[in-house]
């Protein structure tokens, strides 16, 4: 789990949301319902200015906001709504740097681009937009903007301002980094969380309490296709005296070795778990009773041909198995009973052997 949040695409780390984070279209509708009533009194002093231009431009920017949002809430696309936002702000951006609405002060609203765009998109699209403002920003402020604009703005402001936006804007992005970095630290943690609630920390197998879930998963399956599945309980014969006699230590690399020796034997579908101490449970899907005594045995022979390398020389081992295949209407219970019985019995006919 690790692998994938490090692969984490940013596409997909932007639209990840972390408990308590606003989401994106919650966002957006929100800025949409403050914006709509902002612009259409923008458009009303516009208007009471006699700017022919301004009004019609600012309503109409208003009912494209309020139809992305509409657009969202009857599609639920969210991909849409924030493209939709994103195009409207930056054009509306755009009109309010270069005509003078509200004798040019309208321009500072250009202070709340940089972080709606940074919170809303990736940070790629955030530097593209933001790169591209400033130097548009540069451009209205030069003379050469002068000459195709104009822009009722002193020196003064306009040097203040390049630099505030410019400082706004890097700020922003080294803000939006840390944000970025601190989710991808959740996400590995989270993932980290999964995985050690689902696995053994010794062997690397599913734990008991993963096998049951995928015990369960694949009875539902079987209620519904009726496809038999198999279970085999196999146990470490003698352990006890292994761990008498050559230290825990040797112990744990015997149980390794066996959970090594499935992992060789078992078809990727298969589930492989450590049930209890010395004591494993593998889930065969799709398998019936015959095909599942095979693999049992089968993997019974390759644990009896492995070994583990102690101080004192190699020792091998042997390991017992009860196999069960799913009946009728039988439970999850009643199956791990038999193989369970299926076990004991392998044990007390004298061990390093499969019974089912
Ligand atoms: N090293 C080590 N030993 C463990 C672990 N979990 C359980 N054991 C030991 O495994 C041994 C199991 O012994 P028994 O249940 O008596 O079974 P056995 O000696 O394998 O004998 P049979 O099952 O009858 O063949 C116990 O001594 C446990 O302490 C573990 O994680 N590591």
């Amino acid at each position: 789990m690790s692998q994938t949040t490090r692969n984490t695409p940013d596409t997909e780390l932007s639209q990840f949301r972390v408990k308590g984070e606003i989401p994106v279209p919650v966002l957006i509708n929100w800025l949409t319902t403050v914006a709509v009533p902002l612009l259409v009194f923008f458009a009303w002093r516009s208007g009471l200015r006699n700017d022919p231009v301004t009004p019609p431009l600012l309503i109409g920017f208003a009912v494209m906001l309020a139809a992305n949002s509409l657009v969202y809430w009857l599609s639920s696309h969210k991909t849409l709504q924030r493209r939709g936002f994103i195009a409207l702000i930056t054009v509306l951006f755009t009109y309010l740097a270069i005509h003078a609405v509200e004798d040019g002060s309208a321009i500072l609203w250009l202070f709340a681009y940089p972080p709606i765009i940074f919170y809303i998109s990736e940070a790629r699209v955030g530097v593209a937009a933001c790169s591209g403002g400033f130097a548009a920003v540069i451009l209205l402020f030069s003379p050469l903007g002068d000459m195709l604009f104009e822009p009722p703005y002193s020196s003064s402001f306009r040097l203040t301002m390049i630099f505030a936006l410019g400082f706004e804007m890097v700020t922003c992005y080294i803000l939006d980094q840390s944000r970025r970095r601190s989710k991808l630290g959740l996400l590995k943690l989270a993932a980290d969380f999964e995985y050690a609630a689902k696995h053994d920390a010794l062997t690397g197998l599913a734990n008991r309490r993963e096998a049951l879930s995928q015990l369960d998963a694949e009875h539902q399956r079987y209620l519904r296709n009726g496809r038999l599945f198999s279970v085999v309980l196999l146990d470490i014969d003698l352990f006890k005296s292994v761990n008498d006699n050559y230290g825990h230590h040797v112990g744990d690399e015997l149980i390794t070795l066996v959970a090594q020796t499935l992992r060789e034997q078992c078809r990727k579908v298969d589930t492989l778990a450590r049930w209890g101490g010395e004591e494993y449970l593998i889930l065969l899907p799709e398998t019936p009773s015959e095909q599942a005594l095979q693999t049992a045995d089968r993997i019974r022979q390759a644990i009896s041909e492995a070994s583990v390398n102690t101080g004192q020389g190699l020792i091998k081992t042997t390991v017992s198995a009860g196999v069960a295949t799913i009946r009728r209407s039988e439970s999850i219970d009643r199956l791990l009973q038999r193989s369970d019985e299926a076990l004991y019995q392998a044990k007390s006919e004298g061990r390093n052997r499969v019974c089912g």
